[in-house]
C-alpha cells in the first residue's frame, strides 16, 4: 500500500494550526486524536504565555521574584506565571498524566492518569533576557508513558532517553511568536497572528543547513572551555564566522536552524557538566535538529543516545548545522 506521510499530506502554507494538525493525523488511522489534542494544549499556552509577556511591564510581572528554583537559579516571576500557564493548560487538556518543568524538584502529577502522556518543558527560557524585551521561549519534550494507564506517572516515564521522545519542540517570543515543533516527521513552523489568535503555518518542513557561518557560545567563559572548544572558535575567527549569542538557547537555536550555525554551551571549570538541562532543553532541541538535517553532540556522542539518569541533568551542548557540529568535535 502506498502509505502517505504526514509531510506529503501538510497543507500549504498559511493554513492554521488546528487544521495542520488535523490533516497530519489523517496519516495516521488508527491515531486517536490525543496527540493531536496535546499539542494543541501547547499551542494554547503558548498563546497564553505570550499575552502574559507582552503586557508583564504594564501588570508587575516583571522582574525578578525574589525566589530560587531548585538549582538554585533566581527566579524572575514571568518563569512562575509561564510554569502555572503551561501546567494548568495541560492538566485541562487531559492528555498528559504527569509534567517535569525546570521551575520544580519533581514531576507533577495533572491528575489525570489515564492520559497517556508525559511532558518535560522549560516555561520560560532565556532568564536573562526576560525583562529587556529580547527573545525568549518555551521548550518542550513529549514521551508516551511507559507505566501503566490509570497508575500514577513515575520516574521512569521521563528518564526514556531521547531516541523515546514521540514529538518535541518550542515556542519563540521574538520579533514575532513562533511555534516549531516536531512530532518526527519533518520539522514545521507557525507564526502567531495576534488578530486572527492563531498560528499559521509559515516555516514548511524546516531542513537545517549542513554548514553555515554563524557561530553562537559565551565567549566571556572562554579561558575556562576545554581545548577542542577553544581550537573551535579560533577556526571560526579564521574564517571570519560571525559570532551571535542572545543568551536565549531558543533564539540563538532558531536562527542557526534558519541560516546555518552552530551554538555550543561547553562545560567549564565551575560547571563540569555543562549549564543546560538534557531533558527539556537538550533533548528537544536535538530532536528538532535532528530532524531537520542539523545534529546535536555532547562532545563525545550524540545527545540523544545520553541515558538519562536524573530529571534535572545537565549536558554539554553543540547544536545546529550537522558539518559543523563534526568540526567542533574534531578540532
Ligand atoms: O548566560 P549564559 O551562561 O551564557 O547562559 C545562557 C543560557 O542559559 C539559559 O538562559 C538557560 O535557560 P533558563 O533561562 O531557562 O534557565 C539559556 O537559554 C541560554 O542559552
Ligand atoms: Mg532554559
Ligand atoms: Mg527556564
Amino acid at each position: 500500500m502506498n502509505v502517505r506521510t504526514a509531510q506529503e499530506l501538510a497543507l500549504p502554507v498559511g493554513v492554521t494550526l488546528d487544521r495542520f494538525i488535523m490533516h497530519s493525523q489523517s496519516a495516521f488511522p488508527y491515531a486517536t486524536g490525543e496527540l493531536s489534542q496535546l499539542l494543541r494544549d501547547i499551542a494554547l499556552a503558548g498563546k497564553i504565555i505570550n499575552r502574559e509577556i507582552n503586557r508583564a511591564g504594564l501588570v508587575d510581572i516583571a522582574g525578578a521574584n525574589g525566589t530560587e528554583n531548585v538549582q538554585g537559579e533566581n527566579q524572575q516571576k514571568l518563569d512562575i506565571v509561564a510554569n502555572i500557564r503551561f501546567i494548568r493548560a495541560l492538566k485541562n487538556g487531559g492528555e498528559v498524566c504527569a509534567i517535569l518543568s525546570e521551575e520544580d524538584e519533581d514531576i507533577i502529577h495533572t491528575g489525570n492518569n489515564h492520559g497517556k502522556y508525559v511532558v518535560a518543558m522549560d516555561p520560560l527560557d532565556g532568564s536573562s533576557n526576560i525583562d529587556v524585551n529580547v527573545s525568549i521561549g518555551t521548550i518542550f519534550s513529549i514521551y508516551r508513558r511507559v507505566t501503566l494507564i490509570s497508575e500514577p506517572a513515575s520516574m521512569a516515564d521521563f528518564l526514556q532517553g531521547g531516541r523515546k521522545q514521540i514529538a518535541a519542540g518550542y515556542i519563540l517570543y521574538g520579533s514575532s511568536t513562533m511555534l516549531v515543533y516536531s512530532t518526527g516527521d519533518g520539522v514545521n513552523g507557525f507564526t502567531y497572528d495576534h488578530s486572527l489568535g492563531e498560528f499559521i503555518l509559515s516555516h514548511k518542513n524546516i531542513c537545517s543547513p549542513a554548514h553555515g557561518n554563524i557561530y553562537s557560545v559565551n565567549e566571556g567563559h572562554y579561558n575556562s572551555y576545554p581545548p577542542f572548544v577553544k581550537n573551535y572558535i579560533s577556526h571560526c575567527k579564521s574564517k571570519s564566522y560571525s559570532g551571535r549569542y542572545i543568551g536565549s538557547l531558543v533564539g540563538d537555536f532558531h536562527r542557526n536552524l534558519l541560516k546555518g550555525g552552530v551554538y555550543l554551551y561547553p562545560s567549564t571549570k565551575t560547571d563540569p557538566k555543562g549549564k543546560l538541562r538534557l531533558l527539556y532543553e537538550c533533548y528537544p532541541l536535538a530532536f528538532i535538529a535532528e530532524k531537520s538535517g542539523g545534529k546535536a553532540s555532547d562532545g563525545f556522542g550524540n545527545i540523544l543516545d545520553i541515558i538519562p539518569d536524573s530529571f534535572h541533568q545537565r549536558s554539554p551542548i553543540y547544536i545546529g548545522s550537522a558539518e559543523m557540529v563534526k568540526d567542533v568535535i574534531k578540532l
